[in-house]
């Protein structure tokens, strides 16, 4: 063999590239953070897997959703919320528990649960259940007072979408109402919502929202990495991301950075460190 020997790294070195320092990249804000949040979807990993996960990506990862009822099911329920919570990542449950409790009229056991085993934030929403405006801020307004409110707008079936303006107008009421983000919604597969058919932005939607509550309260479900990118490209590196894959966190860190193809070069220059 020719050229430079293949020389492996010594096992006692302990540097990362976390502290090389060697690349001009944008300002990115740190947890606990309001803006540049990332929020993953957890879809009944076990806790080795989410160990796993954290181990690498801890410092990206503000709020963490147990997709659906999982959370309600999970035998090691404990065990996650208590690495969590050694993580400083929010535990969150997902809307559908609340509003399935809704539904069954189990609301307060529901809260009632969700506090005593150590949830420090919640989902309120209304994507699969027509829950009227003064329920919903009803339901706010009391979470608000014992957890960090994540509200969720848009609906999961395609055929039923509210309009722009009404997507700007529910983002005000919840925000009102004491929710901490307004989430909208992109569901897992990024089709519905936000999005449409083929996953592409519906961008007058997201002009609704920023102009009803501001960047920073705005969380927008994005589980795909064009997704991703289109909200990073227009909004910058700490625009709040929701519903992103535990494994894919580290990666929209990139996407953030511009260390990514599809992100790269693309940031104003006031936003560069
Ligand atoms: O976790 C949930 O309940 C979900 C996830 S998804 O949108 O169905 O993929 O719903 P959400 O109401 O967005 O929390």
């Amino acid at each position: 063999m020719t050229g430079h020997p293949v020389r492996y790294r010594e096992a006692s070195r302990g540097q990362t590239s976390q502290v090389a320092g060697f690349l001009t990249l944008p300002e990115r804000t740190t947890k606990p953070r309001r803006r540049g949040i990332s929020h993953v979807l957890d879809n009944g990993m076990s806790v080795a897997e989410a160990e796993l996960r954290l181990s690498s990506a801890a410092a990206s990862i503000d709020v963490w959703k147990f997709g659906w009822g999982t959370a309600y099911i999970d035998p090691a329920l404990d065990a996650k919320l208590d690495l969590l919570a050694a993580h400083q990542v929010l535990a969150c449950t997902g809307g559908t528990l609340l509003e399935v409790s809704w539904q069954q009229g189990v609301l307060d056991r529901f809260m009632d649960w969700a506090e005593s085993v150590g949830f420090p934030c919640i989902e309120v929403s209304c994507g699969s259940v027509a829950i009227p405006r003064d329920d919903k801020n009803a339901m706010i307004s009391a979470a608000a007072s014992r957890f960090v409110v994540l509200s969720e707008i848009g609906v999961k079936n395609p055929d039923t979408p509210p309009s722009a303006r009404q997507w700007g107008a529910d983002a005000r009421a919840d925000l009102e109402a004491g929710a901490r983000w307004v989430v909208t919604e992109g569901r897992e597969s990024g089709t519905v919502g936000l999005y449409d058919p083929a996953g592409e932005v519906r961008t007058e939607i997201v002009d609704a929202v920023v102009s009803a509550v501001g960047l920073e309260n705005a969380l927008f479900e994005a589980p795909l990495r064009a997704q991703q990118a289109w909200l990073i490209r227009r909004y910058g590196a700490n625009v709040n991301l929701g519903n992103i894959a535990p494994a894919d966190a580290l990666a929209v860190e990139t996407l953030r950075l511009g260390l990514r193809s599809d992100t790269m070069g693309t940031f104003p220059l006031e936003e560069s460190s």
